[in-house]
Order: structure tokens, then sequence, then C-alpha cells
């Protein structure tokens, strides 16, 4: 029997999501959720694709990731695809932070497991999840390779000149402090759709992306290749996020340290998960914020308003970036479903070309397409992202041979 199935795990601070791929047939077999791990009730939402079965929900504690990643194991064995399948080629996993390192899909040993240890100082929240995916994924299928798809790969490309931060190289060069960017596989499978639906190769075209969703960052790509993007060392800087602050002057932190008496740690928790617009109005979720600005809530507006002018400054700054933009693309949950977001980011842009057709951006659809008047000179799009299918067909491509050996 020939393997040509993969298994792909996105492991976040306190979720899991998961999809089981054949890649012969381009069937998804299931996909799946973890969410609020850890806490007093999680939920595990399991849709078996294949053969048409119903969706199965679990609503219990379930205390860590590899509890988690049990739970999926016996839910995907319930429906006859569990982990011990033969027609399993590989487990692909998406890693945040993979370095200077890591540029590629890359098969886990024990080498690399090290490497993605080294890096949790500059992805706390990150790869310390990502970490033990890998590590329960390996226990329970020790022979099959498990490859790593790093967040940080495609940002590789990205100039010394946008990649460096103005601070002592000595220093930075020591602590290997850069411009590292994350959401790669995301920006990377948009850019290469949103170049198919303007019916170009992606050599031929500038875009900007904007990845929104609880995390959050631009990028400007120039011929399918990154050259700058909004998040930095860490996932904390750039766009205002669900949780996180964004841009903040530096100095914030050494006054909240010497005058506000918080500790480093503090003020990293303050920053990565108390700020954003959970900080700014009690909520991260767009949908709640929408609904509180239309029954005429003010932190709420505020809150909205301070989302729009940051992605309007980096749309701003990275058109500047690439000096000619064949399109701009909206994507991941904001992205992808909040119409007052796209229209907020774009309006009053007309002289940089730059419009979207109420009517077109109003509609519901999980296409990708185009939202501009035909006028526009640049194209504004909504393209949907789908990191899991970008990193199982990565990790197909690397072991597809190995999944042979049975044959
Ligand atoms: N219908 C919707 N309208 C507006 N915002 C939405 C909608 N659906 C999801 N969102 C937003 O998308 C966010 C989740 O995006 P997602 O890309 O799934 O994030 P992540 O992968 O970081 O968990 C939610 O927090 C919410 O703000
Ligand atoms: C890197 C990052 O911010 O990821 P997420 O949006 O999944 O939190
Ligand atoms: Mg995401």
């Amino acid at each position: 029997m020939t393997a040509t199935r993969i298994l792909v795990l996105n492991s976040g601070s306190s979720s899991v999501k998961y999809q089981l791929l054949d890649m012969a047939t381009h069937e998804r077999l299931a996909v799946g959720l973890v969410e609020r791990i850890g806490e007093e009730t999680s939920r595990l939402k399991h849709t078996p694709l294949a053969g048409g079965g119903e969706a199965r929900e679990q609503n219990r504690r379930i205390a860590d990731h590899a509890g988690a990643l049990k739970a999926v194991a016996d839910e995907l064995a319930a429906d006859g695809l569990g982990l011990d399948s033969p027609e399993l080629a590989a487990i692909g996993h998406r890693v945040v932070h993979g370095g200077l390192k890591f540029t590629e899909p890359t098969i886990v040993d024990d080498a690399v497991l090290a490497e993605i240890e080294r890096l949790i100082p500059v992805a706390p929240l990150h790869n310390p999840a990502n970490l033990t995916g890998i590590r329960t994924a390996m226990e329970l299928r020790p022979d099959l390779p498990q490859v790593a798809v790093f967040d940080t790969a495609f940002h590789t490309t990205m100039p010394e000149s946008a990649a460096r931060y103005a601070i002592d190289v000595a220093t930075a060069d020591a602590h290997r402090v850069r411009r590292y960017g994350f959401h790669g596989t995301s920006h990377a499978y948009v850019s290469r759709k949103t170049a198919e639906l303007l019916g170009k190769d992606p050599s031929e075209v500038n875009l900007i992306v904007l990845h929104l969703g609880n995390g959050a960052s631009a990028s400007a790509v120039r011929g399918g290749e990154c050259v700058d993007t909004s998040m930095g060392l860490t996932p904390l800087e750039g766009l205002v996020m669900g949780t996180r602050s964004g841009d903040v002057d530096p100095a914030v932190i050494f006054h909240l340290m010497r005058v506000g008496k918080m500790s480093p740690d503090e003020i990293d928790i303050l920053l990565n998960q108390k700020s954003g617009l959970i900080g700014l109005c009690g909520d991260n979720d767009m949908r709640e914020i929408r609904r509180r600005i239309d029954e005429g809530d003010e932190s709420a507006r505020l809150a909205f308003d301070i989302y729009i002018h940051r992605l309007k400054k980096y749309i701003g700054a990275y058109y500047a970036v690439l000096g000619r933009v064949d399109a701009i693309a909206f994507t991941a949950g904001v992205g992808e479903n909040a119409a007052p977001v796209r229209e907020a980011a774009v309006a009053g842009l007309e002289e940089l070309g730059l419009a979207v057709d109420g009517e077109l951006n109003s509609v519901r659809s999980d296409e990708a397409r185009i939202v501009s008047p035909e006028y526009a000179r640049v194209a504004v799009a909504v393209v949907p992202t789908d990191e899991e299918l970008e990193i199982a067909q990565q990790t197909y491509a690397l072991v597809g041979d190995a999944g042979d050996r049975n044959a």
C-alpha cells in the first residue's frame, strides 16, 4: 500500500488545529480543533469528512497539549483513520519560530528539536506548544517522519535593510536580535493564490498581504518574495492584534519597570496577553467589537479605530517599500470575514488607487475574490488562507518518495 496521507498539526498557545489529508486524491478526510487547553472545560470538535460523518464535540478538561493530541488520535481512530494507519506518510507540524537556521521544511531529529527549544525565549506562546505536538506525535508513531514547517521561513528573503533593527550591531549579533517575521506559511500561500486570482505569475506581481487573525501581520511581497513584514524578533511587533499591542515605543517598557515597578515577566504578559483589542475594550473578537459599536459603545469604537489606524499606516509603508502595488490581499479570521475592517482600512486612499466596492465587499463567501471596483488601479482581494493545506503540501513534497516504502 502506498502511503499518501498527511496529518497536519497546528499547535497554538491554547489550541490545536488539525487536518488529515490524502495527497493522492486531494481529499480532506478529517478536520478538527481543540480549544481552551488547560482551562476548566476544553472543547474538542472533530469533523470526519470522508464518508460524510457527523461532527462530534467533547466538552471536558484537557489539561495540556499532549492530552489534546492523544484525544485527537482517539477521535481519528474512531473513524478508522487512526495514527497507526499504514496509509499515513508523515505528520506535518507548524513551528512558529525557526530562527535563521530553518529556511525550508525540515525532517525533525534531535538536533532540530534542540534548536526549536533554544528559540523558546523568542516565541514563548508558540514554540513550547509546537514542541509538545512534535514529541507526542513521535511517541505515537516513532517510525514516521515528522516534518516541521516554519512560520519564519518565507521571510528569510527580507533584505538586511528591513531585517535589521538600528541598534548596536555587535549587541544585536551576539543575541541574534533581528526581525524574523511570522505567519509566513500563510503569507506564502495567500501570495500565490492572489497572483492566481489576478491571472498572473507570482514573479510578476507586487502584493501587500494582511493576515488578520487573532495574531496579525502584514507583509510586502515583490515578485513572490517577502521584502518586509510587520512582526519582528517575536510575534509582538507591528499591527494591533487580539491580545498583543503591536508597535509601542520601546521606552514604554523601561518606564513601566522604573515608574510602574513592573517586572519583565509582568510586562511580557501585559503586552502579549492583555493588550491589543482585549486591552483596549475587553473583547478580542472582531464580531463582538462590531456588535458593541452598533450599540454605540465608545471603547469598542476607539479600539476599532486604533486597530484600523495602525493597519492603514502599514498599508502606506508597504506601498512605499514596493513602489508599485498590484493587489492588497486580506486573509485570516478578521481579514476574510470582517467587511467593515476592509472598508475602513482603505477608506480615503483613492489617491493611491485603493477602494472597495460596497456591494462586492459585503458578500460572504469562502472563495478568493476581488472586492475593489473595476476602475481601481490596485485590486483589493479577499483570499482565504489555508496554512494546513500548505503545510501538508510542503510535508508531502519532502517525504513523498518515502511514502512508497511499503509498495
Ligand atoms: N464572521 C466574523 N466577523 C468578524 N470577525 C471574525 C469573524 N469570524 C472570525 N473573526 C475574527 O477572527 C479571529 C480568529 O481568526 P483566526 O485566523 O482563526 O485566528 P487564529 O488562527 O490566530 O486563532 C477571531 O478572534 C475574530 O476576531
Ligand atoms: C505567530 C503568530 O502570531 O501566530 P498566531 O496568530 O497563530 O498566534
Ligand atoms: Mg492563525
